[in-house]
């Protein structure tokens, strides 16, 4: 059988220790044996099937949902799972999900933006689940721009309580992940109002439905949005639309880190910065840096063993077409993606570290290094979901017409992913906040403050004060460039934490090699795309490169051997990656017929709608009747 044959050889050929690479790319021996433990339980729980969600109607699809959710929380409970065990389970089921923003947004507002007390009060009933919470920020109409929602959170004196209320239909809150069906309460963000005064925008926890039977309480009007892009996909979430009509919280359900309103409704200020009240954001941007390498790492795992299995033209003297992964066409396209995939790993494991080492000085009140953390997390976030989204539709065209059909599994990881590109920041306002990072620390060069971190290389460059007095003649209307210039700032990034990398002590026969390569085409791929950039800077000369094209075709040819190999060390089970085409073994051809079979509309051989609309056209009887 060809596929099976065909990805055993590729195995055959690979020049490293694949289990080596596993233990790099999940991070630590430690976590390749938890990911690899806890995706076998979920891939072999029939519960967590995911194959027919394509076909279901919302409805069922979100009852499903709920199923699996309860099924992994019920699962969670009976083998004791850890926090980080429990976090690989949700993963490995692999579906959008209120739990996502439970655990990922409502749980770390309250750890970050509450008081000691508000955390000691909450925390254990949401680790619990004795409450379901969201993360109510986005309005209907404003989502960029923070400063700018509507929803009023005015003190009462009188009776020591807030009274949460949407003026105006924009002030509805849109979006929020879990709050359309399934939570009980919600970090609200709104304006706080104390005897008429604004003092801006902060988080208040607002219970939602009652404990009893679900039911909004009084004033409270909830509901979901509505059908996303795609099948299956993103509609397993039930995104809300939420309304306040004077609704009272008491005063201690404000989150109280930043500032406090006291009894006697005075505003204190702590000495943490208030954009602390954006923490939150800056914590989930970090996660979806790491959950981008997840992504790209599963469409590039199926783009590169189907194109070992399919083939196409170039009959060799065996009388076998050639292997579509030999086209070096083929390769320019793929093996990019795939050193972006671990570019992306790596750059997501230093982010992790920055985000922990920005907390550890916030807890000892220093603040120093909070904005370079927003700006690396804001750009890397920009820059890596796009990166992976643009990848995935590449994936899927790499995959010939077989790639459309969603047993690939790329079309609904398509779907699920390209909202990536906009919530928790859209991709270009997240940019222009880099843009305006660098030109604050450009302005700062003069002033003898030595750039530190990231912006090191900017101490180096002397052009740029030049450059800083042009932009200060108009930002917005540079605003383009400035984007570019984020890009091209967060790219040095990226491949500075490749090559940091490599200095690391990494064992396995082959594996260094295979990263340095994999390194080196990262870098070369993005000069190349950006070629005229660094033409028409005089970066590099002509000469220059045209050697970097030539260096970047020859190691593609050293990878090739090596494809396979290299997204096998993602150790992605087939039930995670859900794709006919990527399976491990190969046997593409007799499963994607099998597959096809399936469909609901092969249940009958002649189709529902038949005798109502084909067979008049066929007896003619339409036309007839016309005549
Ligand atoms: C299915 C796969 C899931 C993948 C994820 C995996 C795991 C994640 C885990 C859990 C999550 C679960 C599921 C994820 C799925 C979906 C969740 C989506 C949730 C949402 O989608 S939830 C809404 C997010 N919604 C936004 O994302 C709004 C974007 N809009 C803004 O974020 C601001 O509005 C901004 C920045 C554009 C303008 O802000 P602004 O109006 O105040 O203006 P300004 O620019 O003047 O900033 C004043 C000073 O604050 C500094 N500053 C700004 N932001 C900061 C920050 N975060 N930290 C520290 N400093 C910050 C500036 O640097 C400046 O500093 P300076 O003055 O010193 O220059
Ligand atoms: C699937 C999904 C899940 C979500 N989950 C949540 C959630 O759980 N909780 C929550 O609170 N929110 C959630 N959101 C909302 C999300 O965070 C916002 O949609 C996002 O922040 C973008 O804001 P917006 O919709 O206002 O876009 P807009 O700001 O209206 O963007 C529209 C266009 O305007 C451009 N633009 C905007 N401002 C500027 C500017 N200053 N300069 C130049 N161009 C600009 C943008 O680039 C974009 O092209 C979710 C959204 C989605 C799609």
């Amino acid at each position: 059988m060809a596929g099976f044959d065909d990805l055993a050889s590729e195995r055959s050929k690979a020049q490293f220790d694949v289990e080596e690479m596993k233990v790099i790319w999940a991070g630590s021996r430690h976590t390749l044996e938890v990911s690899d433990r806890i995706s076998r339980l979920v891939a072999n729980d029939p519960v967590f099937r995911k194959d027919t969600r394509t076909m279901l109607s919302r409805k069922d699809l979100f009852k499903n949902t709920l199923r699996k959710a309860a099924h992994a929380w019920k699962r969670i409970i009976e083998l004791r799972l850890s926090e980080e065990e429990a976090a690989e389970l949700r993963f490995y089921v692999d579906e959008p999900a209120f739990m996502d923003l439970h655990w990922g947004m409502f749980i770390p507002t309250i750890k970050g933006q509450g008081t000691e007390e508000q955390q000691q009060k909450w925390l254990p009933l949401a680790y619990k689940m004795k409450i379901i919470g969201c993360y109510a920020q986005t309005e209907l109409g404003h989502g960029s721009n923070v400063q700018g929602l509507e929803t009023t959170a005015t003190f009462d004196p009188q009776t020591d309580e807030f009274i949460i209320h949407s003026p105006t239909l924009t002030s509805s809150k849109w979006w929020p992940g879990g709050l359309g069906k399934v939570s009980t309460h919600a970090v609200v963000y709104g304006r706080l109002i104390i005897d008429s005064k604004d003092y801006g925008v902060n988080g208040f926890i607002v219970q939602l439905r009652s404990l009893d039977d679900h039911l909004p309480l009084p004033g409270i009007t909830i509901g979901d949005i509505g059908m996303k892009f795609g099948s299956g996909a993103y509609n397993t979430m039930d995104n809300g639309v939420l309304r306040f009509d004077h609704v009272r919280i008491p005063r201690d359900q404000m989150l109280m880190r930043v500032s406090q309103v006291t009894r006697e409704g005075k505003l204190v200020q702590s000495n943490v910065p208030w954009q602390l009240v954006y923490g939150t954001m800056v914590y989930v941007r970090q996660k979806i840096v790491s959950d981008a390498s997840c992504a790209l790492s599963r469409a590039v795992c199926i783009a590169t063993r189907y194109s070992a299995v399919r083939r196409q033209f170039g009959l060799q003297s065996n009388g076998i077409e050639t292997q579509v992964i030999d086209y070096k066409t083929q390769q320019s396209r793929l093996f990019p993606l795939l050193a972006s995939a671990y570019a992306f790993r790596f750059v997501g494991e230093w982010l992790k570290w920055l985000y922990m080492d920005v907390n550890q000085r916030l807890q000892a009140s220093d603040f120093s290094t909070l904005p370079e953390a927003h700006a690396c997390t804001a750009g890397l976030k920009s820059l890596t979901t796009s990166a992976t989204a643009d990848g995935i539709e590449e994936c899927r065209k790499l995959c010939g017409g077989h790639g459309y059909l969603c047993s690939s599994g790329l079309p609904e990881l398509f779907a699920v992913y390209i909202p990536a590109c906009t919530y928790e920041g859209d991709n270009i306002v997240l940019l222009l906040q880099v843009a305006r990072f660098l030109i604050k620390t450009v302005s700062q060069l003069g002033s003898g403050k030595e750039p530190v971190g990231t912006t090191v290389y900017m101490g180096r460059v002397e052009q740029l004060m030049q450059c800083h007095c042009a932009v200060q003649k108009g930002f917005l209307e540079l605003s383009a460039d400035l984007v570019q210039a984020a890009v091209a700032h967060c790219q040095l990034i990226v491949v500075s934490k490749f090559i940091e990398k490599l200095q690391q002590d990494i064992p396995g026969k082959g594996v260094k090699g295979q990263l340095e390569a994999l390194c080196n085409i990262y870098a070369l791929f993005i000069l190349h795309k950006h070629l005229g950039d660094f033409l028409s800077t005089g970066c590099i000369t002509p000469k220059q490169a045209s050697l970097a094209n030539a260096q970047l075709r020859s190691l593609y040819s050293q990878v090739r051997p090596n494809a396979i190999a290299l997204v096998d060390a993602f150790n992605y089970t087939d039930h995670y990656l859900s794709s006919v085409l990527g399976r491990y073994d190969g046997n593409v051809y007799p499963k994607l017929y099998e597959e096809a079979w399936k469909d609901p509309l092969n249940d009958s051989v002649v189709p529902d709608g038949y005798q109502e609309y084909i067979q008049p056209i066929l007896k003619q009887q339409l036309r007839n009747a016309r005549l």
